[in-house]
């Protein structure tokens, strides 16, 4: 679907704490996302999420990440976090999304299943959540999230014309590999990352984060020597 090259947004995700904010900001993350789901290894609450988040430079997003949360508690945080963009990843309707969201550009998780033998449709399913800003893809795992593990990107439909964002197992080692085959099917794709940037789970490693942003870069490259298009001469 995407013709031109393009720039791939990377999201870090799963940060509480301030030093490893500062290291995907310097490593030149676009996103930076903050679990406000109580099971999550990397929880923090809506106060600590704030905190965190005004440390960001102008044009880095601030990411909440909720998780079956109430209407109540999605807004409450929302009111904490001016500028957020809300990612949710449990079973939440395209309503509750809606309703949730406001004004305020969110994305919905898809979790493929990594079992070939079950059936999933993402094109029907972008279509039932056609108001997302985003889909985000991610395997279906026990505990919803940030298990590090990647589902079979074959499974993705060849075109689909949504913007989306790849995460699931992503690795400095596996990133470009998953840009290179899964972007030219989607109308822009960004890549989200968790554990495969980690020291433990909820501690980031500031090596992995630069690691897995150069990784990006290095694709985008490869894409765009590979292009066909011919870009504007200067
Ligand atoms: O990070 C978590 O703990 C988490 C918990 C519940 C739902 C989603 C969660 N994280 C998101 O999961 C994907 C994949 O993460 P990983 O890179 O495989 O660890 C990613 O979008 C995280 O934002």
């Amino acid at each position: 679907m995407s013709s031109v090259p393009v720039r791939t947004r990377v999201k870090i995700c799963g940060l509480s704490r301030e030093q490893d904010v500062d290291a995907a900001v310097e490593a030149g993350a676009d996103a930076i996302g903050l679990v406000l789901y109580p099971k999550s290894p990397r929880y923090v609450s809506a106060a600590r999420a704030a905190e965190l988040a005004r440390r960001l430079p102008p044009f880095v997003t601030p990411v909440l990440l909720f998780v079956n949360e109430t209407l109540d508690s999605v807004r409450a945080a929302c009111e904490q976090v001016p500028g957020a963009t809300l990612q949710f990843h449990g079973d939440e309707t395209p309503a509750f999304c809606r309703q949730a969201a406001g004004a305020r550009p969110w994305m919905r998780a898809a979790r493929i299943p990594l079992d070939a033998a079950q059936p999933f449709d993402l094109l029907k399913f972008a279509s039932d959540f056609s108001e997302a800003q985003a889909l985000l893809l991610d395997a279906h795992v026990e505990g919803y999230g940030g298990a590090g593990r990647t589902f079979p990107w074959s499974r993705l439909p060849t075109s689909a014309s949504c913007h989306a964002v790849l995460s699931g197992g992503l690795t400095p080692a596996n990133v470009a590999d998953g840009i290179v085959q899964v972007r030219p099917r989607f109308r822009t794709l960004a890549v989200d990352v968790s554990s495969g940037v980690e020291a433990s789970k909820g501690v980031k490693d500031a090596a992995k984060i630069h690691q897995f942003v150069a990784a990006v870069r290095a694709a985008d490259e490869h894409l765009a020597r590979s292009s066909h298009v011919r870009l504007p001469a200067a």
